[in-house]
């Protein structure tokens, strides 16, 4: 029986720690560094979604007065998510240091010997979090570059999308799903609260290869490439459904498992695009091509986009497969027209 067919025969219901436990034996060299980091990622998000369910009483609403380097201004809910987050991979002593979308340069945890960097968008939607719509947590997990013992520095961070050795998302909404890949398929755990415990409730996630739906911020319509214009021209002629939740982890987990494609393009007011590459891009299109789909920021392969700095812009397109290859096929074609 393969990996596979074994994870596929597990029983949905398993928890979480028996799963990483599992996945672990799986692999005879692996010395439990990153099953650790995992139950650490998975505890904060415990703390964090025992917060985020207070949204809406004083103490965890409205922005705190400061902007992060995206020139963002930072809610209650950013922060707390942040500092829980970086205390709980500190704590856990498996992570050397943190890029996050809530602080300009590394964190260094002062776990110099720890293998492990981690990239993380702490709190994705922050523009929902007063209106209760969902909002999650992105994550990627990066083998340290520099030497055990010594102080990392951004080399660690710049590997590309391709040296990601684990990549995720908490998505807090009607339930809290943790959905992760270690690059053997993608798995996802419902958070049972009364029991404080993730069980295995999608296992081996395989995005359909087409879909209906389609996710696009209409209002930044005016901006958008010509080639993009078409394509959404096209889902309408089709009768497509648009869903555009205005938050990244939603509107993908929603792709994910029924299908479709979400879109952010470069606009005037974010010519590069609006999402980072580190912590919401290249964990995404690590997830989304474990399960089968694509990723691309409209020229080339998402995890192949060269990355030069922390805090770098990408556009993105991520989704189904085929409806991808599509919205590929209709620039390639608008680029000739131009030419
Ligand atoms: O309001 P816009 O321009 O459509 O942007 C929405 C996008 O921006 C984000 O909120 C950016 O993420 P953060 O909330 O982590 O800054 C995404 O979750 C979402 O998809
Ligand atoms: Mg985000
Ligand atoms: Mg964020």
């Amino acid at each position: 029986m393969t990996f596979l067919d074994e994870t596929i025969a597990l029983p949905v219901g398993v928890t979480l720690d028996r799963f990483i436990k599992r996945n672990q034996e799986a692999f005879p060299f692996a010395t439990g560094e990153l099953s650790q980091l995992l139950r650490d990622i998975a505890l904060a998000a415990k703390i964090v979604n025992r917060e985020i369910n207070k949204a809406g009483l004083v103490d965890v609403t409205g922005a705190i007065g400061t902007s992060n380097i995206q020139g963002e201004a930072q809610q209650k809910l950013d922060m707390i998510a942040h500092i829980r987050f970086m205390r709980a991979l500190r704590n856990g002593g498996e992570v050397a240091g943190i890029v996050s979308e809530e602080e300009e340069n590394i964190v260094l945890t002062g776990n110099d010997e720890a293998k492990y960097v981690v990239a993380i968008d702490p709190l994705d939607g922050s523009s929902n979090i007063d209106v209760n719509v969902s909002i999650g947590t992105i994550f990627s997990i990066y083998r340290r570059l520099s030497a055990q013992g010594t102080k990392v520095n951004a080399n660690d961070f710049l590997q590309g999308g391709e040296a990601q050795v684990a990549a995720g998302y908490v998505l807090y909404g009607s339930s809290t799903v943790l959905v992760y890949t270690t690059g053997h398929g993608v798995n996802g755990f419902t958070y049972e609260s009364s029991l404080g415990e993730f069980f295995l409730s999608y296992p081996t996630i395989q995005i359909p290869e087409d879909g209906n739906l389609y996710s696009i911020n209409d209002g930044n319509m005016p901006d958008f490439p010509e080639a993009i214009l078409r394509y959404i021209d096209l889902c309408r002629n089709r009768r497509y459904s648009a869903r555009y939740i205005g938050s990244l982890v939603g509107d993908f987990h929603r792709n994910l498992l029924k299908g479709g494609i979400y879109f952010y393009p470069p606009t005037r007011k974010t010519p590069q695009g609006k999402l980072r590459l580190l912590y919401e891009c290249y964990p995404l299109a690590f997830i989304v091509e474990q399960a089968g789909g694509m990723a691309t920021d409209g020229k080339q392969r998402l995890l192949e986009v060269e990355i030069k700095n922390l805090h770098q812009r990408s556009p993105l397109c991520i989704g189904s497969s085929t409806m991808v290859k599509e919205a590929e096929q209709v620039y390639v074609e608008q680029s000739s027209m131009i030419q």
